[in-house]
């Protein structure tokens, strides 16, 4: 639609109609010219603007539709408005517009005018574009008529020519046909194309209209999301607000903050200000001291230097001496060894018990505990500490003849110990015990022995002088030495306690009179004291192990352990003499032994028979008896219920009531157990007769340990023979007392057995059944 119908509507026709008309004259114009009478208008152009110009003046008077009537009608005219250049005509419509535009004054709308103007303009730059067009065809039309004609040239010479030339001609007849009929094709296939396209463009259409669809969709979602984007947005603000509140009160607190702090700051700064003012002075009296300091450390160095060279030539003078007193102090160590030496000599010329004193190790599940050992010194200084006391008793020093720590071991202790055993082979007696409460290694250091009592006899002969040498070693793992209340036994249990009791208090009475020097020693007092009357009082060597056990918790046992081996330290038994006779010296000595003993026995079955009287006549009471009388460190009650405690390798571990440690408290018991003690039942002597059938030999020789059988008793003769005299030296060889030697034939069960040499060693296993009661048939007897 041409835009200018829109914008004036039916009222401004004249101007597009005018433009029409002019119009229709240019296209005249221009089909015209693609005719052959172009090539004459445009040669005529010059004669027919002359002619024009004439009758410029009359058409410019005229109205646009008497113009284009002249233009029909005049043919004269018409052939010069033909003939007219374009430009001309197109000149002489703009003059009349623009005549009737000032003629008119208003008639025809300024704007309308203007447009048609504008009209105009647009097909003048038309015309001149189709007059290029023009110009361009005419320039092709050219160069095809000379083609044509040179072919037309050519084609007469070929016409002249021969006639296979006309064939020639033919043939390009031909191809052009063939050409012809390829563009066709072509053609026809682009119009295939062209279906394909359209068919395309359809489905193009329709994906469009369904990504339109999509788009609708998505618009759809996009509002919702954005509705509630909205919402969110204004909650948010809302929230912003809030803060923006919070925020402004917040940064009006900070300000009021700031504004203290700056003058904080501000008071501070002025503090800081006086105090550098201060430290600069201090500075500058510092360092005019430090420029004093100088020059006096200057002069201190002098006088160090020179202190320096007396000082080398004094340590000179120092070492010197230094020297002297590490010869002294060495001299001083070998005297004080020969001291220690002369003081054991002197030992062993008083005869004295003594006594090593061993603290056994935590046992495994026990390294939490604290120990009561506080000190243990190179020569026999042990301090311990008493829980139970304040202050300076808090603390007790002990001194023995050697203390062998936890670490001590095996091997440590055998060394020490081996020059004792030794002299077992010199004819000495010798008696080695250890002591302590339950679980403080007794049995342990006494390695393992199965047994209570080991004695070990050996007898030889002097090849030289033909002296008879007889020597005896004991070996006694006592019972512990707990208290009752402490060991809470009951029953049975509380029993065996005091019966084990009995042994150690007795052993505690022998070493009370043996301190005391007094006239009678108790050694009958029980079996213990009587095995052990060789050792503690003739003259022998004694050697008494102290078993502590290092926990803090038994420092109440141990402080009353190591009292009682204090005692026993102090004990004098005469220098120890080497049993070393003559045959008729030892048959008359032995002769006084069995006289001796026999009296004894006889006093004891008197003793027996005034008790058993009572009895007889109908009281039922407990009697005393020698023989029965005495308790015994170790009780083996086989087949008797007992509870088990805290024993190892199977040994019944006595806890008794009061320990035999404590001298003052022993004599006590001695005079109560002598009685008391004495009563066994006829079952318990069954029972431990029944044990002592099974009970095996260990024999010691050398501190070597063979085991044999109890009833096969291999001695020699001589063996033999020195069984029998040591049931009379031990005070048992009454053949009267049937009980008692029953007992202890049973008891004591020996071996003899070849040692290197002429010597003859008897081996001892003694067991002391302490809850042992006087069979009823004796009793009835
Ligand atoms: N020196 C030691 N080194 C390592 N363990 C030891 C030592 N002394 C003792 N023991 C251990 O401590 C425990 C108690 O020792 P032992 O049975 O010899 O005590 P005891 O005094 O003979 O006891 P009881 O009075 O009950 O017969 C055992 O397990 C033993 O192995």
């Amino acid at each position: 639609m041409n835009p200018y119908t829109e914008l004036y509507g039916s009222e401004n026709r004249e101007p597009y109609s005018l433009s029409g008309v002019l119009n229709s004259n240019v296209a005249e114009l221009t089909e015209s010219s693609e005719g052959p009478s172009i090539t004459p208008i445009s040669h005529a152009g010059d004669n027919s603007h002359d002619a024009f110009q004439l009758k410029q003046k009359c058409i410019g008077d005229l109205p646009a539709a008497k113009i284009s009537e002249l233009m029909k009608l005049n043919s004269t005219e018409q052939l010069i408005m033909q003939q007219a250049s374009t430009r001309s005509l197109l000149n002489v419509a703009n003059k009349i517009l623009d005549e009737s535009i000032e003629r008119k004054n208003g008639d025809i709308s300024k704007r309308v005018a203007y447009l048609l103007k504008e009209v105009v303009r647009d097909i003048e730059r038309r015309i001149s574009g189709q007059s290029e067009v023009f110009k361009k065809q005419n320039n092709l039309h050219k160069a095809r008529e000379e083609k044509y004609q040179s072919k037309i040239r050519a084609l007469e010479i070929l016409a002249m020519g021969a006639s296979e030339e006309n064939e020639v001609a033919m043939n390009q007849l031909r191809q052009l046909k063939a050409a012809k009929t390829k563009i066709e094709e072509k053609r026809k296939l682009e119009e295939l194309d062209v279906v394909k396209l359209m068919e395309e463009k359809a489905l193009s259409d329709v994906q469009i209209s369904n990504l339109k669809h999509e788009l609708e969709l998505l618009k759809g979602t996009y509002e919702k999301h954005s509705l509630q984007m909205e919402v969110q947005a204004k909650e948010t603000k809302v929230e912003l607000e809030k803060k923006v509140m919070e925020f402004e009160c917040l940064l009006a607190d900070s300000r009021k903050k700031v504004e203290e702090l700056e003058a904080f700051s501000e008071s501070k700064y002025l503090r800081w200000k006086k105090k550098e003012l201060g430290y600069k002075s201090f500075i500058d009296f510092q360092s005019r001291s430090l420029q004093e300091l100088r020059v006096a450390s200057e002069s201190i160095k002098q006088e160090i230097l020179k202190t320096q060279k007396v000082q080398s030539k004094e340590f000179n003078h120092f070492g010197l001496k230094l020297k002297g007193l590490v010869d002294a102090a060495q001299n001083y160590h070998t005297v004080l060894e020969e001291n220690r030496k002369l003081y054991n000599e002197v030992q062993d010329l008083k005869g004295n018990i003594r006594v090593y004193c061993r603290i056994r190790p935590f046992l495994p599940g026990q390294s939490e505990k604290h120990t009561a050992i506080e000190y243990i010194g190179e020569s026999g200084e042990l301090v311990v500490a008493n829980s139970s006391k304040q202050g300076k008793d808090s603390h007790r020093l002990f001194k023995f003849n050697k203390v062998f720590g936890p670490a001590a071991t095996q091997e440590e202790v055998f060394v020490d110990t081996q020059p004792l055993i030794r002299s077992v082979l010199d004819g000495f007696n010798v008696c080695i015990f250890a002591y302590g409460q339950t679980g403080s290694g007794k049995t342990y250091t006494m390695v393992y022995i199965i047994c209570s009592v080991l004695t070990v006899h050996v007898r030889g002969t002097d090849l030289k002088t033909n002296a008879v040498l007889r020597g005896s070693l004991h070996l006694v793992d006592l019972a512990g030495s707990e208290r009752v209340d402490r060991s809470e036994a009951t029953g049975d249990r509380l029993r065996e306690a005091q019966h084990i009791n009995k042994s150690l208090s007795a052993l505690g009475d022998v070493i009370f009179a043996l301190a005391q020097k007094s006239s009678h020693v108790p050694y009958r007092n029980s079996k213990l004291t009587q095995v052990l009357q060789s050792s503690l009082g003739g003259q022998a060597k004694t050697l008494m192990f102290v078993q502590l056990n290092p926990d803090v918790e038994s420092s109440s046992e141990t402080i009353s352990t190591l009292k009682f081996a204090e005692r026993v330290s102090g004990v004098e038994l005469g220098a120890a003499r080497s049993n070393k006779e003559g045959r008729g010296v030892r048959e008359l000595m032995e002769q006084v032994a069995f006289l001796k003993d026999t009296v004894v026995k006889k006093d004891e079955e008197i003793g027996r028979l005034r008790t058993l009287k009572p009895n007889l006549s109908g009281e039922k009471r407990g009697i005393s008896s020698p023989s029965y009388g005495s308790s015994s460190p170790r009780r083996h009650s086989i087949g008797t219920p007992r509870e088990t405690g805290t024993s190892s390798g199977g040994k019944s571990l006595g806890r008794v009531e009061k320990a035999a440690s404590d001298v003052d408290n022993s004599s006590e018991y001695s005079d109560r157990h002598s009685e008391a003690g004495s009563q066994q039942s006829l079952d318990d002597f069954r029972h431990h007769k029944e044990f002592l059938r099974q009970s095996r030999l260990a024999v010691v020789d050398r501190g070597q340990i063979l085991t044999g059988d109890v009833e096969s008793n291999t001695a020699v003769q001589d063996g033999g023979r020195n069984l029998t005299e040591d049931f009379e030296l031990l005070g048992f060889g009454d053949a009267d007392s049937e009980e008692r030697l029953s007992d202890i034939s049973d008891g004591v069960l020996s071996m003899g057995t070849e040692t290197d040499g002429s010597i003859n060693s008897i081996v001892e296993f003694t067991l002391f059944p302490e809850t042992a009661k006087q069979p009823v048939e004796s009793i009835e007897k």
